[in-house]
């Protein structure tokens, strides 16, 4: 706390001297400081230091929980399904020889479409039972279109697994992983695909949730062949209705 201090100080002066200028860079402890319930007026020592705390703590535990876990099943998913292999390394291939095998520039994730559609089966399947809390607010009851009631104080959850697995929404054989049934990008909220909610309240962070596992996957593709141990997958494992990274053996062979 003491080191964020004087970097909110300074963006609250630089708040108040631009006034109406202000353009808010998209950064979360900027948000939180345009907020006036956090920051009603601009003035450092009536800041509700609480909130920021908290805001910033929910990020670093996504971050470090949500974002591996994505990458761990990209990369086991990438493992064990063979017939993938060829298609997405021709694509980061091709992708690799328009940068001369140089860094990547920001719009190169973009021209990965296989890997996303790849990426986002990922996500697809790999989770959680339930998700996405809400504590129902409407007085005395919250009613469905179809009469079903729900009292004011009650938490509900949406049962993520059985949209994931609709075969009406999903399309044919809708628990096995295929790619390319979707046609938008991974990152795209839709109401068949609820990995990173809807509406108001949907996942700000699934930019980076999409775009690291597709670098992750295209540089290691680039270099290694990677394998499961056993050259076969194992099931998903859950906590509770959350699905979580297990222990596995992935074998990385270096390309000649
Ligand atoms: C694969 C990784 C991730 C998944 C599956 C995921 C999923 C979700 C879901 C389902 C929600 C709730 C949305 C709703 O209530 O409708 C959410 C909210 C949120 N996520 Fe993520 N997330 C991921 C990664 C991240 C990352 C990397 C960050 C930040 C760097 C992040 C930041 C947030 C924040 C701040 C919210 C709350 C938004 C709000 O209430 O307005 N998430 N996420």
């Amino acid at each position: 706390m003491k080191h964020i201090k004087p970097v909110i100080k300074k963006r609250l002066e630089d708040k108040k001297k631009l006034g109406d200028a202000w353009i808010a860079p998209l950064d979360a402890l900027q948000s939180c400081l345009n907020d006036p319930e956090i920051a009603p007026d601009l003035d450092p020592n009536n800041v509700d230091y609480n909130i920021i705390v908290e805001i910033i703590e929910i990020l670093i535990f996504t971050a470090i929980i949500s974002l591996p876990a994505a990458v761990f099943y990209a990369l086991y998913d990438l493992a064990g399904r063979k017939e993938y292999w060829n298609e997405l390394y021709q694509e980061a291939q091709v992708i690799n020889k328009q940068c001369n095998g140089n860094v990547l520039k920001s719009d190169d994730p973009d021209k990965m479409v296989k890997l996303d559609k790849f990426v986002k089966e990922s996500l697809r399947l790999n989770i959680d039972i339930t998700n996405v809390a809400h504590k129902c607010i409407s007085k005395p009851y919250y009613t469905f279109e179809n009469g079903y009631q729900v009292p004011n104080g009650r938490m509900i959850y949406v049962n993520f697994m059985s949209l994931a697995m609709d075969e009406e929404l999903q399309g044919q054989n809708s628990k096995e992983f295929y790619a390319y049934r979707h046609d938008s990008p991974a990152i795209k909220l839709d109401h068949n695909y609820l990995v990173f909610g809807s509406g108001k309240h949907a996942c700000p962070g699934r930019f980076l949730a999409v775009i690291v596992p597709k670098i992750f996957l295209h540089m290691v593709m680039l270099r290694y062949n990677v394998r499961t141990e056993t050259g076969k997958m194992k099931p998903q494992k859950y906590t509770g209705p959350t699905v979580r990274p297990f222990n596995v053996g992935i074998v990385f062979e270096n390309r000649n």
